[in-house]
């Protein structure tokens, strides 16, 4: 790696308080790390401090040498199992935990001025190699509420809105610029009626993204609460999501079956449910990338969403429908009904909106012979994969785990993403609903 990204040292204090700094690795020096955890933990003399290894082992910093190699440890570890993170440039945080020396010595030995206020976000080209600890903002709360009610390093403030890219039953999707790194990224605001409490429970929930990385999983960048929203900040995919571009012919959906197929697989193994599978949760890009969004991974905010607003998905399995529990098969239902509506343009049940309660979306699943893609105008493989996903009868289903081995799936696993990015840029020039403003 040439130059290193920047990224966080989340500093965790002996009260258990996390302070997040921003460091380029290669322009920051041990005495200055030391300088800002004695800001940081000034009733404490720091004469070291300590990182977990990949073996989970307590390792001591002293020296420059020493955290270099700590910074080596960190990037390894991505490259190996964060190679999508460190694309984006958008990076999970290196804890590091000060440690307590016995003998008080003078701590302020470079002069090295740490700003304690929060300063107005800088222009990208004027961006501070070290960026101050984030600061509590909030009269009402301390530090550690304030850290528990975000993942991730993101601040509000850091965000400039540029425009909207859609609202759904829950929020509003607005593209953002987050100043700090340049990058572009959706942004999706929701209202939730909870409290702090489950504010916390949800961003714990939603720790567990930065774990995820699939090239067919859309990247997590963080999510904060303010006040009784939450923001969830995720990479953003300029083709946007699939329900705006009507029918899409065989070869180009059978490519991106393959990917968001890979994707379902991938978090499933992590035992992950996506809970929302429809095409506006899938994204493509006009360099014909294919990523699911909107995984479920906090039950906590599926349910919260649920009781927060009312809305019935059309997409959803008949055992889900009914309240009964349910599992990857409840998936596979809901990818079979998204893929039977790309091909054709259509709903299977008829018009989505005319199901205003769980009942009747109900009667239209079960009250008539399920659809069949039409013979002639799809290939057979497609027909018998969709119907095998929409069987009524959950063990009936495909099986999660061999949806990969199916002859449609195999058929178009060449890799082939021009087929999907030419398509795209032919088809996003006349879709409506874009730039808008935020
Ligand atoms: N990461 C992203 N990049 C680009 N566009 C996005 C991104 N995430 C969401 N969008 C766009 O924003 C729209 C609104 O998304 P949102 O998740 O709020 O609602 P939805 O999925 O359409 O419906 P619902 O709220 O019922 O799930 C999406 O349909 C999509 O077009």
């Amino acid at each position: 790696m040439n130059t290193p990204p920047p990224f966080t040292l989340r500093i965790r204090t002996q009260n258990d308080e996390d302070i997040d700094w921003m460091v380029q690795p290669d322009e920051i020096t041990f005495h200055q790390a030391l300088e800002v955890i004695s800001k940081v933990q000034p009733q404490s003399t720091i004469t070291a401090f300590e990182y977990d290894d990949e073996d989970e082992e307590r390792i001591t910093v002293r020296s420059d040498e020493e955290m270099k190699a700590m910074f080596q440890m960190y990037f390894s570890i991505l490259s190996e199992h964060g190679e999508e993170d460190l694309a984006r440039g958008l990076l999970p945080p290196l804890v590091i935990f000060p440690r307590v020396g016995k003998t008080p010595q003078n701590r302020n030995i470079h002069g090295l001025t740490i700003l304690t206020k929060k300063e107005s976000p800088p222009k990208i080209a004027e961006q501070p190699m070290v960026r101050p600890p984030v600061q509590n903002s909030s009269h009402h709360m301390e530090t550690k509420d304030l850290k528990d009610l975000m993942c991730g390093n993101i601040l509000e403030t850091d965000l400039q809105y540029l425009e909207l890219l859609g609202t759904g039953n829950g929020g509003r999707v607005s593209r953002a610029l987050h100043r700090p790194s340049g990058k572009s990224m959706a942004v999706k605001v929701m209202q939730l009626d909870v409290d702090i409490d489950m504010q916390k429970q949800i961003i714990s929930e939603m720790e567990i993204l930065y774990k995820c990385h699939s090239p067919a999983i859309i990247g997590f960048y963080g999510a904060f609460f303010m006040e009784n929203r939450i923001s969830i900040c995720t990479e953003f995919m300029d083709g946007g999501s699939l329900d705006k571009y009507g029918p899409v012919p065989e070869p180009v959906l059978g490519r991106m079956s393959v990917y968001i197929v890979q994707g379902l697989q991938y978090m499933w193994e992590l035992k992950i449910l996506h809970r929302d599978i429809k095409p506006s949760n899938i994204l493509v890009s006009t360099r014909g990338e294919v990523k699911l969004c909107d995984f479920g991974v906090s039950v906590q905010l599926v349910e919260s969403i649920a009781r927060t607003y009312v809305g019935t998905n059309a997409f959803m399995a008949p055992e889900r429908i009914r309240g009964e529990e349910y599992s990857s098969p409840a998936e596979v239902w809901s990818f079979g009904v998204s893929l039977f509506e790309l091909a054709t343009g259509n709903f299977p049940f008829g018009c989505p909106s005319s199901f205003s309660t769980p009942v009747q979306l109900l009667d239209a699943i079960t009250g008539r012979t399920l659809p069949v893609l039409q013979d002639g105008v799809f290939s057979p493989e497609l027909i018998d994969f969709v119907s095998r996903c929409m069987q009524r009868v959950p063990n009936q289903r495909l099986a999660a785990s061999s949806l990969d081995k199916h002859p449609y799936i195999q058929k178009f696993n060449d890799g082939n993403r021009s087929v999907i990015a030419m398509w795209v840029q032919s088809k996003l020039p006349y879709i409506a609903q874009r730039k808008q403003p935020p």
